[in-house]
């Protein structure tokens, strides 16, 4: 990457951080871009924390009568395009610092997307698959009550994100109305159609995946209709990925999911396959496939390696296994430093997850603009408006890469950061780009 700015204004190289911290990740990747805008030291000043955290204690009645309290966040990085706009994760690994860099991402994707949010995200340490369903609302309810002073339709807008779903989105909904005393669907997106969700919004993810990995075979010259995949992960995101791939004729070879893995060399039959998962919940034990141990995914010789589960997954084991032209990153944060230089050495084309996954919050926005107007458009009119946002940005990304010779990655950063810095200076934070920024007051 381009760095021509004098070694005082920022702080130690990017290059050297090997953590698997996702806040010390995307701070490293933030400072990154800073330097190769020539930016002022301000803009990474502005950009490295939240602006806003919360921590809860959410007391819920458990069946047996008892009380139990689960810890919850919501991180608010930055509300400088818009309303913060991310998902809530429930998940037992959910921490300040995941939740914090989830929060970062999203600022990201939607200044990517030219989307007019911020970034924000939640979570909440549980695991759902513990809970019985009226112990998974109450949760939900009360984790609205917790965070309500700092949510709404236009301070902060929850939506789905690991082990959250249209349901969990409906419960918090009506615990948001109850509480304010009258109808706010804008105040969360991926709801129910029937109280306001968007067409298309449960596959939006999933779509805009697809949509990113049909431009990328284009500028690589390789023909999805034949092409292989494997996925990680069956949930909302690698489930509608598997669906829309499987439409343009890729041959899906290998899925895996927490419990692990199937394969079949001459491609997984994926309808059959989502209503196998509907009833066992998992992809294991599917019939046609064989058994796959979930490490063996990366290793597979398919063209198109698609993770679609939690962070962490590319590193320095399973990076160099990797056999795949082109990686395209559905879940946020998939891949470590070291496990990025390792693909970049290996030539692999990757669709960084700012861009790859941005198909969700994209049809969130189109889904709280419906809100926001009171009317409703079909299926295909979300459909064509994601397409068109997802190939707009990915050219952008695409240009940058060229323009400036600098991975994928590096490229949809620097598109991020340098829309969100434009607007900090358009408020007048920022007043020279190169000069470090002094106040008289
Ligand atoms: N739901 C959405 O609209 C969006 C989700 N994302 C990201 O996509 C990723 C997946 O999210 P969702 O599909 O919504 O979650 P989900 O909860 O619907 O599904 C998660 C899937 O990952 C699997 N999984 C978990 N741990 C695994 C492991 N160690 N190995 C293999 N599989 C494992 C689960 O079994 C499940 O199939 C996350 O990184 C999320 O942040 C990104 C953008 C939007
Ligand atoms: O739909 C949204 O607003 C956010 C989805 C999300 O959490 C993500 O893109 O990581």
């Amino acid at each position: 990457m381009m760095n021509d700015v004098p070694e005082s204004k920022v702080e130690s190289p990017i290059t050297a951080n090997t953590s698997e911290n996702p806040y010390e990740i995307v701070k490293s990747l933030l400072k990154e871009s800073v330097m190769a805008l020539q930016l002022n030291e301000d803009v990474y000043r502005i950009l490295e924390k939240p602006i806003r955290v919360l921590e809860v204690s959410i007391p819920v009645r458990m069946d047996d009568g008892s009380i139990k309290s689960f810890t919850g966040y919501r991180s608010q990085h930055s509300d400088i395009l818009g309303p913060a706009k991310g998902g809530i994760r429930f998940h037992p690994n959910v921490n300040i610092d995941e939740v914090k860099a989830l929060s970062m991402w999203m600022s990201l994707k939607s200044a990517i997307l030219g989307l007019p949010f911020g970034g924000g995200k939640g979570g909440v340490i549980v695991d759902p698959r513990q809970l019985s369903e009226c112990e998974l609302e109450n949760l939900s309810r009360g984790y609205i009550r917790a965070i309500t002073p700092i949510i709404g339709p236009e301070k902060d807008i929850p939506a789905p994100d690991v082990n959250t779903n249209p349901q969990i989105m409906g419960w918090m909904l009506d615990e948001y109305d109850r509480l304010r005393g009258y109808n706010v669907p804008g105040f969360i997106t991926g709801k129910p159609i029937i109280v306001g969700g968007s067409q298309g919004r449960v596959e939006a993810t999933g779509r805009g995946v697809v949509i990113s990995i049909a431009e990328a075979a284009k500028k690589l010259n390789i023909p999805l209709q034949g092409a292989t995949a494997a996925i990680q992960g069956f949930g909302n995101v690698g489930s509608m990925t598997a669906k829309f791939l499987h439409q343009l004729g890729v041959k899906i070879v290998a899925i895996t999911d927490i419990k692990g893995g199937i394969y079949n060399e001459n491609g997984i039959d994926i309808p059959a396959l989502q209503q196998f998962v509907s009833n066992t919940k998992s992809v294991v034990d599917f019939p046609g496939t064989n058994n796959l141990e979930s490490e063996q995914l990366f290793s597979l010789p398919v063209d198109i390696l698609i993770p679609a589960a939690l962070e962490n997954q590319i590193t320095t084991e399973t990076a160099p296994q990797i056999q795949a032209k082109i990686l395209a990153e559905a879940a946020n944060g998939p891949t470590t430093p070291d496990g990025d230089r390792i693909l970049n050495e290996k030539g692999i084309f990757v669709i960084p997850d700012i861009l790859c996954n941005s198909g969700g919050v994209t049809v969130s926005y189109f889904e709280w603009v419906q809100n926001n107007m009171g009317y409703y458009w079909k299926e295909e009119e979300v459909n064509a408006k994601l397409e068109e946002k997802m190939i707009h940005a990915f050219e952008d990304v695409h240009k940058m890469h060229q323009e400036k010779q600098v991975n994928m990655r590096e490229a949809a950063y620097i598109v991020g950061v340098g829309r969100i810095a434009e607007a900090y200076k358009a408020r007048g934070w920022i007043k020279d780009w190169s000069m470090p920024f002094k106040c008289k007051a």
